[in-house]
């Protein structure tokens, strides 16, 4: 039976406690009612992204093969609290994201990280390694130097350019860099971005004041991949110009059992460029 959810009848919040205060995050909750096992999955951090902009094409395969599926929104982003960061982001995500499954009563999670998720879910599996089966990484998972690509790449120039001046044109410009294939993007997409975008001016101006307090939001963390003992599988994108290719083969290096699946004509959105791929990929190696 075909599940299909939408994002108004998914959407919860919970407070969540960070430093001295309190965080309002909000999560969409995509429960079969009698799931097992939760795959909590992780946006990126483009302006006006959220989990439901990012994955959408990705929760009904799961939640029909009996995941409860969590789409967290990280600080900063939608309709969660805004804040500005002035230490690692990824550990924050990771703190925020510790916070919520323990609201939650949830002992193990899947953690699917896109890009920023990706960096935030090495973060959270650092920290909290026995509440972690199994990741899934694409287009992130640490920060750190290209070896082989000049940065800050052209989309993190883009996306970076667009939190100071959020225009439907400079969306535009940043989303076309983001996909191998502009023809799939569509006018609906992009408004439904912008309004995302401009719904909360709060979250940009704290995006550009959190970068610059700290250049380096997302740590390398490199020297400490051998520590993840998580089953992993790293996917990318060959043409992914946000963050290079070449990331996931240092994640694959590092981290003892994973496993790289590389899609060809692939920007930065694998998940949603290549989504049944994707969405098989995915299930095959959480059901394994
Ligand atoms: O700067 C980095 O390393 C992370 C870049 C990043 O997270 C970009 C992702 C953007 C999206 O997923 C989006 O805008 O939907």
């Amino acid at each position: 039976m075909s599940q299909s959810f939408t994002e108004s009848e998914t959407s919860r919040f919970v407070r969540v406690r960070e430093g001295e205060g309190e965080l309002n995050i909000h999560y969409n909750d995509c429960d079969p009612g009698d799931a097992r096992e939760t795959v909590v999955m992780l946006h990126g951090s483009g302006p006006g992204a959220s989990g439901w902009a990012n994955f959408n094409r990705n929760i009904t395969p799961l939640v029909e093969a009996g995941f409860r599926v969590l789409l967290v929104d990280c600080p900063g982003w939608s309709k969660s609290d805004t804040i500005v960061n002035t230490g690692s982001r990824s550990n924050l995500n990771a703190r925020v994201l510790a916070g919520v499954v323990d609201a939650l009563g949830l002992s193990r999670i899947h953690i699917l990280g896109n890009s920023m998720g990706g960096h935030s879910a090495v973060a959270f599996a650092l920290d909290h390694p026995e509440r972690v089966g199994k990741l899934v990484l694409m287009g992130g998972g640490t920060g750190g130097v290209s070896p082989f690509t000049p940065m800050p790449t052209e989309g993190i120039k883009l996306l970076n350019g667009l939190y100071r001046s959020p225009t439907i044109e400079n969306l535009k410009a940043m989303m076309n860099v983001f996909v191998f294939d502009p023809g799939d993007l569509t006018e609906e997409l992009f408004q439904a971005r912008l309004d995302n975008m401009l719904k909360r001016r709060d979250h940009l101006d704290n995006f550009v004041a959190s970068f610059a307090a700290n250049p380096k939001q997302y740590p390398d963390f490199g020297p400490r991949l051998g520590e993840i003992s998580a089953p992993t599988l790293v996917i990318w994108g060959r043409n992914d110009r946000f963050v290079p290719m070449d990331v996931g083969l240092r994640l694959i290096a590092g981290i003892p059992k994973s496993e790289l699946h590389v899609f060809n004509n692939c920007g930065h959105w694998a998940q949603w460029e290549h989504w049944k791929a994707f969405n098989a990929l995915v299930l095959e190696f959480l059901s394994r």
